[in-house]
């Protein structure tokens, strides 16, 4: 257990002494969100540099600090360190001290490589890395949903820097078989919408995996242009249909296995879509030590489209915002035309409640 976060049981319980008390906290930015900017800090004891996030205390914000903390033990995802709830102004907020991660984005140091030393088996490394933090999600019953490029860090810029996954800010606690299928579990009294069986939450991480292992592979995602053109009329019906390929040069070299894998991972019905243990299982992933050592394009082509790289982040934002958006609405339908007797019954009663004139 983290020690230097007072917990009970499951729940978070943040500090309440002034973090100024522990901590001494920099201007440095070292990134900014929408939900503010992350900062540099240090222990005032251990003289030890970290980063801090603060958010506005509240329900949404206590979520993503509880799913965090209760993950960050695995090795390839971000070490919450402490947390505090200290008043600023008029307004409550949540201080998230967090292990810093100075390596940088994912791709940032994939284009500071030279060129040919990025190979297909490194690519094969690094997915195995982020494959084993969704997996470590996914059996605790925890989706991600925001799984992208800007969330994926490394530890130090050294040769052994290790990467890590961050912001929990959409993480949501998914279905597990028991609330699935045994009706009791099955919390009919309070709306779908909040706590309802989340079937697609993890599908979209899956998704994510596809297009990040797409990118790796050659520079470019697979949805998008790298022309200026990244908004592109057409590009959300490529989404939707799946339109992609991998007819570029750069792909010519790269190993069938490899696009096999991609293809399993983009597939666009969600339910066909593979599972985190199959992708674990896969030998690309699995038996990533023997994969082919091919040089790859990718540092190359993302030093080529560095102009267009913002743009590209942004529409995998987007992507996966209305991603989470459709799957909610699927997950919602799905309930309301379900037959079942329990939900039957309390659905002729809030009908009967509703025509009945109040006395
Ligand atoms: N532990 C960390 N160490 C170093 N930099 C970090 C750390 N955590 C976050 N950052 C930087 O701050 C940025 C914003 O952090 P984060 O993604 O957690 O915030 P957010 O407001 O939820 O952002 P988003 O807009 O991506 O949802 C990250 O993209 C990264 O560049």
């Amino acid at each position: 257990m983290n020690d230097e976060v007072q917990n009970v049981g499951m729940r978070l319980i943040p500090k309440t002494t002034p973090i100024t008390d522990d901590y001494e906290i920099y201007d440095t930015v070292l990134g900014l969100g929408i939900n503010g900017k992350v900062v540099k800090c240090k222990n005032k004891k251990t003289k030890l540099i970290h980063a801090l996030k603060v958010l506005d205390d509240g329900t949404k914000a206590r979520g993503e600090v509880e799913i965090h903390r209760r993950v960050s033990g695995h090795k390839h995802i971000v070490k919450i360190i402490d947390v505090y709830r200290n008043s600023s102004g008029h307004r409550d907020r949540l201080y998230v001290v967090m292990e810093c991660m100075e390596g940088g984005e994912l791709f940032q140091r994939i284009q500071e490589q030279p060129d040919g030393s990025f190979t297909e088996r490194e690519a094969a490394e690094i997915m195995r890395h982020i494959c084993s933090a969704v997996k470590y999600l996914h059996d605790r019953c925890i989706a991600h949903r925001d799984l992208k490029p800007e969330n994926l860090l490394y530890s130090s810029k050294d040769a052994d820097g290790i990467l890590k996954l961050t912001d929990f800010g959409f993480a949501k606690e998914v279905e597990s078989k028991a609330t699935l299928q045994t009706p009791c579990f099955t919390p009919y009294y309070v709306a779908p919408e909040v706590l309802g069986p989340d079937k697609y939450g993890k599908n979209c991480d899956i998704w994510s995996l596809g297009v990040i292992m797409y990118i790796l592979l050659c520079g470019y995602p697979p949805f998008f242009s790298n022309h200026g053109h990244a908004l592109s009329p057409g590009m959300k019906k490529r989404i939707r249909t799946g339109q992609y390929d991998f007819s570029g040069p750069e792909w010519r070299n790269v190993s069938q296995d490899a696009k096999d894998l991609i293809s399993g991972m983009i597939c666009v019905d969600p339910d066909a879509r593979l599972k985190i243990d199959q992708v674990m299982e896969n030998r690309w992933i699995k038996l990533y030590t023997e994969v082919p050592q091919t040089p790859l394009h990718t540092g190359r082509i993302l030093r080529e489209g560095e102009d267009v790289w913002p743009e590209v982040q942004e529409e995998m934002t987007r992507s996966l915002a209305t991603m989470r958006v459709d799957y909610d609405q699927v997950r919602i339908k799905t309930i309301n035309n379900s037959n079942n007797p329990l939900l039957n019954k309390r659905r002729k009663k809030s009908a009967a409640s509703a025509v009945t004139p109040s006395e």
